[in-house]
This record gives C-alpha cells, sequence and structure tokens, in this order.
C-alpha cells in the first residue's frame, strides 16, 4: 500500500470581491453541518437573507486583509504544506473543505501519485460539527463516489496532546516576550450551544453550565465547548498563568441564537471598560491566521478595547508555518508512516 497526507482547512473566496465572497459563503452556509436547520428553512435564511447583504460587508473585510499572494489562510497552508513535504518521505495534498480547492481534487491528487491509504487531516485543534465532521463526511462521500477502493483514516482533534500543548505554550511565550499584559484572553471561533448538544454521544450529558465541562465523560471526544476550556487550562498550567490573569470566549457569532459564551467582542469591552490597560489575546481554534484574527480580533477587537480605555493590544499570531508546529504534525505523519 502506498500512503499519502491530504491536510484540510477551512478554505477562502478566490477573491475579495462580494461576486466570489458570495458564492464561497452560499457553499459554507448551507453545509447543514454548519446551519443544522431544514433544508428548506437553511435555504431561505441563506438565499433569501444572508447572502442580500453579508457578502458586501464580508467583502470590505476580506480587502482589508487581502495579501498580495491571495487569501492569508490558503498562502499560510500552502506554505505549511510545503514545509511538512520537505520533512515527511511521503505525498502531501492540501484541500479546503469549501471553495476552488476541493476535497476531491486534494484525493484525486494523491490518488494520481499512487496513493492508495489516506490520512485526512483535519487543520483543527478541536472538534466541531461544522468543522471536523463536515471534512469527515465530505471526505467519505467522496471516497465512496469517485475512489471506492482509497482506505482513508483521519487525524482525531489534537486539543490535548502534550506535544502540542507545548508547542502552543511556547509559541504564545516567544510572542509575548517584552509585552506588557496584564490579561491574556483566549478567544476560540464560537458555535451555536445547540452543536455541542447535537455532538453529545451520550445524549444526555450536555448542559451548557460551566459544570459539564469539567466533570469528566464520553461526551468530551466531541464536545467543542470541554476542548476549548481543556486547551485553555493546559496552557495556562504550563505557563504557570496566576488565576483572573487569562479568561476564555468566544468570537465569530453569527445570527440570533445562542452560542457559546461568553462572547470575545464583551469581554474585551467589559476589561477595557473595568480599567484594564494592556492585554493579550490568543485564538487557538485556528491554526492559520484568517479572516477572524487579522479583521475581527486584530482590527475590530483592538478598536473596542482603544474606545474604552485601554492601550497595548497584543495579538499572538496563529501556529501558521512555525517551525515547531511544521516538526509536530510532520512527527505526527512519520509516526503513522512508519506504523
Ligand atoms: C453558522 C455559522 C458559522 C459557524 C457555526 C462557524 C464555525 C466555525 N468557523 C470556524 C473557522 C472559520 N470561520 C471563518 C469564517 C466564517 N465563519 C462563518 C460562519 C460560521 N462559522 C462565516 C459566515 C465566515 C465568513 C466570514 C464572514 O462573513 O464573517 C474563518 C475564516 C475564513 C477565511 O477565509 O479567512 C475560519 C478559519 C471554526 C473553527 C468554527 C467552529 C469551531
Ligand atoms: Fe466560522
Amino acid at each position: 500500500m502506498k500512503k499519502g497526507v491530504l491536510l484540510v482547512n477551512l478554505g477562502s473566496p478566490d477573491s475579495p470581491n462580494p461576486k466570489d465572497v458570495k458564492k464561497y459563503l452560499g457553499e459554507f452556509l448551507m453545509d447543514e453541518r454548519v446551519i443544522d436547520i431544514p433544508y428548506a428553512a437553511r435555504a431561505l435564511l441563506v438565499r433569501g437573507i444572508i447572502l442580500k447583504t453579508r457578502p458586501k460587508a464580508s467583502a470590505a473585510a476580506y480587502k482589508k486583509i487581502w495579501w498580495e499572494e491571495g487569501s492569508p489562510l490558503i498562502v499560510i497552508s500552502k506554505r505549511l504544506q510545503d514545509k511538512i513535504k520537505k520533512q515527511v518521505d511521503i505525498p502531501v495534498a492540501l484541500a479546503m473543505r469549501y471553495g476552488s480547492m476541493t476535497i476531491e481534487k486534494g484525493l484525486r491528487e494523491l490518488v494520481d501519485q499512487g496513493v492508495d491509504e489516506v490520512l485526512l487531516f483535519p487543520l483543527y485543534p478541536q472538534f466541531a460539527m461544522a468543522t471536523t465532521e463536515t471534512i469527515l463526511v465530505k471526505a467519505e462521500e467522496i471516497r465512496k463516489m469517485h475512489f471506492p477502493n482509497l482506505k482513508i483514516e483521519s487525524v482525531p482533534a489534537f486539543y490535548n496532546k502534550s506535544d502540542y500543548i507545548e508547542v502552543l505554550s511556547n509559541s504564545i511565550k516567544r510572542h509575548l516576550e517584552g509585552k506588557t499584559y496584564e490579561h491574556l484572553l483566549f478567544s476560540y471561533h464560537g458555535v451555536p450551544e445547540r452543536h455541542i448538544r447535537k455532538s453529545d454521544i451520550t445524549k444526555s450529558h450536555c448542559k451548557i453550565n460551566g459544570n459539564c465541562c469539567v466533570t469528566p465523560s464520553k461526551a468530551h471526544e466531541f464536545c467543542y465547548r470541554h476542548q476549548c476550556l481543556e486547551v485553555t487550562r493546559l496552557v495556562a498550567e504550563k505557563l504557570q498563568l496566576q488565576e483572573g490573569a487569562y479568561s476564555t470566549s468566544f468570537q465569530s457569532r453569527l445570527g440570533f441564537d445562542p452560542w457559546l459564551q461568553p462572547y470575545t467582542d464583551r469581554t474585551i469591552e467589559r476589561l477595557g471598560k473595568g480599567g484594564l490597560k494592556n492585554m493579550a489575546i490568543v485564538t487557538p481554534a485556528f491554526v492559520s491566521d484568517c479572516l477572524e484574527t487579522l479583521e475581527e480580533i486584530a482590527m475590530e477587537g483592538q478598536e473596542i478595547f482603544h474606545e474604552m480605555g485601554g492601550h497595548e493590544f497584543t495579538t499572538i499570531p496563529c501556529l501558521n508555518d512555525d517551525d515547531d508546529f511544521v516538526n509536530l504534525l510532520s512527527n505526527w505523519i512519520t509516526n503513522w508512516n512508519t506504523k
């Protein structure tokens, strides 16, 4: 058997123009694991309401962060792929769940090189229905339809792996060296609370009340909230952060349903209003910098903090193509390849 790896990230529009953004958002938001309501209601909401206004606003936000070479998320993911390729002995392809770099193209690239056993690698430290699960389901659909003889194994969420926590903690430490900050905020992408309940394999553990996430349960294997809180706890332990000098929040909510709380924008506002002058923020749900980190956090978040009287607002980059992160992923791939 010949092995190969498919790295998969979220994806971006082809350009920051409203037409391309609309196409991308249409595909993304019509995913039943992202907006998880019945098809007719989803189509009405997405095509009848969201796609009428959001593409223009999102395109303006994308324009602010777009690079010469393209979308930061895509460019960074390609850099990561290139560096990993140099460290492992098997083919490494890259795909996006949404947009033109499809999972089908990625699998075909591997199959064309003679690969018949694939390690499917969702680039998300925490499991979520809207991220990891949709990649697994899509890849399986494509396998059945186009590559029935292909064997696919997937990498589970790696939020609590000690080597990952070490790389993340070291990166935070390095980026905070010489910086003044009184509070470190761990901001994760939010999801509707309903998603957390749906992913509860025990069907009874999840209460989203603060306690269930720290009470041991089989449900945690697929609980995004638990996995985010664990990353914060493990990093805080590693960096010996003092109680009260750090906290967790959730960003990027969309719509009116309750999403995981506390919300990042309100947390920044509260910290600033409370007299905090210097804060730092890290975004461990994203492995690559993207619209949500470069615009929502580094630009909008900073603006909120300054409006509230804050001074220094330090944003810690994602792990991106950091050499330690490349080594970590390459080691995992090599271990899988040689097992
Ligand atoms: C119901 C809507 C959404 C859910 C649920 C959701 C979950 C989720 N998303 C990410 C990671 C990323 N999201 C990004 C952009 C983005 N996300 C949503 C909506 C939901 N996300 C939208 C509409 C957008 C597009 C931008 C906008 O219009 O606001 C990105 C950035 C992509 C880029 O091109 O840079 C990332 C990354 C996670 C990890 C997650 C659940 C855990
Ligand atoms: Fe998102």
